[in-house]
Parts: structure tokens; C-alpha cells; sequence
């Protein structure tokens, strides 16, 4: 099997620094010491409304890192701007709404066909790979290949909010077993499909080291990007370490 690529996501480095507005933690040193750790890549989402990472802190990624840049954002004109002001090697478009606490689903590909094909043909010709994150649905990852993406990201959301409901063991534990289960096989089949349609397939979405294993097992999945679990969990071992405990759990799943 090949090798598992994983991408530490840095954004929640800037949400400590943006509590306090000032300079410190500083992603774009996390982002070093996750290259050094072993990260295969780094990615950040630069949100419409700036809650975390901001504009300077891609341009000071840009400047820093030797390892690619998965840049993740909106499906906007202004955003469009800045990503092709960079050319990182890698743009991932997710969805937006102003008011969620984070990423809540995939991108509505299918019923934005021809608006975001035009979108993405610009990122492609500037030399980007263009992602897409996807709820684990054939229509959409169907239109996501005929749009021309060449990579999806599946949101391992729904999957981790289950196991995570399972684990707490609340009353309807069996259902949230089930639940659980049901999420990652719609994942594992919906993996399938990508690659046969050609896509690279990535994954992620409040990823822990308790649900990264079965994940990091399906052999079509490429690269990981794994985030606020992380940036949590250093606080406790370090990042070094925290990345170190991923990258082993990725690597006992995968041999
Ligand atoms: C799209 C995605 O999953 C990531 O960008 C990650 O969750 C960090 O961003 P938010 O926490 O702001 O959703
Ligand atoms: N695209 C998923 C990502 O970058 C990391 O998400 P999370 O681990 O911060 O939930």
C-alpha cells in the first residue's frame, strides 16, 4: 500500500493567538515544527471572516515552508484572488456559512456544476491541484469529477461526531454504534468510487487518535489532514510529539 501522507492543519494556532489579538503562538512556527516532526504537508483555512488564520499568515506560510501548502477556502472571487496571487500546491474548496463553529458539511458540487467548474479552471491553470471536501455522496463526487477536481477530501466529520457519541455511552450507544459504522462504510464505499473515477482521494475532519485508525485503512486514501485535535493535544505533549503519536497510528493502520 502506498504511503500515507498526512497534513497538519495549523488554523487553531491562530485561534489562541486571535483570543489575546496579538502575535503569539504564531501558526507559521507551528507550521515548522510540524515539517520538522515529519507532516507531509501543512493546511490552513483562510476563512471569509478571518476567525483564525489571516492573510498575512499565508503569506508568511508561503515564505516558510518546504513542504506544500494545502490551502483551504470559499469559493469566492476575493479568495479565488489570493490563492492565485500564491499559487500553493494545493487549493481545497470548502463550503462557508457565516455562523457555523466549523465546517458542518461538504461542498453542494452537484447543483453548482458549471459555476464552480469555471471557478476551478483558473486555480488548475495557474498549476494548483484542486480539492474539493465532499460528503461521502456519489452525486456529488460524481459532479466533482466532471467539474474537473483532481483530488476529493471526504469529511470524516459525521463519522467522528458519532464515535464520539458511541464512546461517551449515553443511552442510544447501540444506535451511535451503528451510526458510526454506517458513516465510515458510506466513506469506504464512496472512496472506491473516487479512485475509479480517477480522483486522489484525501480525508478529514475532526480526526483524534481515536478514529484516525480505520480511516488511515482504506487504501485509496492518500493524505489526511488532521487539525484542532492536534493543536489540542499539544498542549499536553508538545507538538512534536502529538504529531509523532498520528503519524504512528497512520502507519500501524496502513501496514
Ligand atoms: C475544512 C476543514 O475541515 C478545516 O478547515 C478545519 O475544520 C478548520 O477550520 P474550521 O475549524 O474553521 O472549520
Ligand atoms: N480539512 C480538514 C482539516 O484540515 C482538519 O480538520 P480538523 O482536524 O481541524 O477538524
Amino acid at each position: 500500500m502506498s504511503k500515507l501522507r498526512l497534513g497538519v492543519n495549523i488554523d487553531h494556532v491562530a485561534t489562541v493567538r486571535n483570543a489575546r489579538g496579538g502575535d503569539t503562538p504564531d501558526p507559521a512556527r507551528a507550521a515548522i515544527l510540524a515539517q520538522d516532526a515529519g507532516a507531509d504537508g501543512i493546511t490552513a483555512h483562510l476563512r471569509e471572516d478571518r476567525r483564525h488564520i489571516g492573510d498575512a499568515d499565508i503569506d508568511a506560510l508561503m515564505d516558510a515552508l518546504t513542504i506544500p501548502l494545502n490551502f483551504e477556502m470559499a469559493a469566492t472571487a476575493e479568495m479565488q484572488k489570493i490563492a492565485l496571487r500564491h499559487k500553493p500546491h494545493a487549493v481545497c474548496i470548502v463550503p462557508e456559512k457565516r455562523e457555523e463553529r466549523t465546517t458542518e458539511g461538504g461542498l453542494e458540487v452537484a447543483r453548482e456544476e458549471n459555476h464552480l467548474a469555471h471557478f476551478i479552471a483558473p486555480l488548475r491553470d495557474a498549476g494548483c491541484r484542486v480539492s474539493i471536501f465532499i460528503a461521502a455522496d456519489q452525486r456529488q463526487i460524481e459532479a466533482a469529477h466532471r467539474i474537473g477536481a483532481q483530488i476529493i477530501e471526504l469529511h470524516t466529520g459525521a463519522y467522528c461526531d458519532a464515535d464520539a457519541k458511541w464512546r461517551a455511552g449515553g443511552c442510544d450507544a447501540e444506535d451511535d454504534l451503528k451510526t458510526r459504522d454506517a458513516e465510515l462504510e458510506k466513506m469506504r464505499d464512496m472512496a472506491g468510487l473516487a479512485q475509479s473515477l480517477g480522483l486522489e482521494v484525501h480525508a478529514g475532519h475532526g480526526l483524534t487518535y481515536e478514529t484516525v485508525k480505520p480511516v488511515a485503512a482504506f487504501p485509496e486514501v492518500m493524505e489526511l489532514n488532521i487539525g484542532h485535535f492536534l493543536i489540542g493535544e499539544s498542549i499536553f505533549r508538545g507538538l512534536q510529539p502529538a504529531i509523532a503519536e498520528m503519524r504512528r497510528l497512520m502507519d500501524e493502520a496502513r501496514a
